[in-house]
């Protein structure tokens, strides 16, 4: 056998972290913290109404990543949560994985408590068992990463997530996992930038897809995605909304990194779009 790519160990230490919460803390058990969950708070909705007057972003809170290590050594979910809030984010993604991102269920909870910005669980999800627990944690949306899923995976997460009143982001990173997630119910689509086997990294795979996905989907263009002049060229592409975390992560001035970003956006009234 080949060795594993980065990908495949997260799932398998993911299955069975699973494994382990489901023995400590049963499935109906999480439901009902589901049930009594803080209410949804649209996240494609947002998405939509942000993208008629500029761009719509999903500003990550991110501590760590396999490929960069330590990102920001100073992190406090919602401090930094209520930085994006300020500077004009639309949503929030929060990391929830630990072995690869440092990140916490925690986190997700108390930044989305402190902001009225709707939130994803970012996380790499088999079983919808997670996506009850992503609800239980306050969770507005999931991501489901085709590159890691079964077709009838990627639709069970997707129905379980729809019945808990949460959208799912269905992440794509080539030509086939596009026309899988086609398949799917959901008209949001995250194209990811970066390939989570191998870590390379170009807005070309945002360039490349984004012309084969129908009028009515709304596109987010994820990962690598450094400044307004990259953002201003995806938009020429079509793009309006962008999940961004470490290049903001990076700046001490959070809220001001935000805010800048977001200054000047190319709009299809300014002539962007297809
Ligand atoms: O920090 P960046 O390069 O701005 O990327 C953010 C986000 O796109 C990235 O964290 C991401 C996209 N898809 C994922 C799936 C799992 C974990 C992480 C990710």
């Amino acid at each position: 056998m080949s060795t594993p790519t980065i990908l495949e160990k997260i799932k398998a230490y993911k299955l069975e972290h699973i494994a382990a919460c489901k023995e400590a803390r049963s499935y109906s058990d999480v439901e009902a913290l589901a049930r009594g969950a803080d209410p949804v708070r649209g996240f494609q909705a947002s998405l939509r109404k942000a993208v008629k007057q500029g761009y719509g972003l999903i500003a990550e809170v991110k501590k760590a990543s396999p490929s960069k290590g330590l990102i920001r050594a100073d992190f406090d979910p919602p401090a930094l949560a209520q930085a994006y809030e300020r500077g004009g984010a639309t949503c929030l993604s929060v990391l929830t994985d630990g072995p690869s991102f440092q990140g916490a269920d925690e986190f997700l909870t108390a930044a989305r408590n402190a902001t009225s910005l709707p939130a994803l669980r970012k996380d790499f999800m088999y079983d919808t068992y997670q996506v009850a627990e992503a609800r239980a944690l306050g969770a507005d949306c999931i991501l489901i990463i085709m590159a890691s899923v079964s077709d009838a995976q990627a639709s069970e997460l997707e129905t379980a997530a729809h019945e808990w009143g949460m959208d799912a982001l269905i992440e794509v990173h080539n030509a086939e996992e596009l026309n899988r997630a086609l398949h799917l119910e959901s008209r949001l689509i995250g194209i990811n930038n970066r390939d989570l086997n191998t870590f390379e990294t170009s807005l070309d795979v945002t360039r490349g897809l984004i012309k084969h996905i129908p009028e009515e989907y709304l596109i987010v263009s994820e990962s690598g995605l450094n400044g307004p002049k990259e953002l201003a060229e995806l938009a020429m592409y079509g793009a309006r909304c962008f999940l961004i975390g470490e290049s903001l992560m990076r700046n001490e001035d959070v809220e001001s990194a935000t805010r800048a970003l977001l200054a000047n956006p190319l709009t299809a009234a300014h002539g962007g779009g297809m």
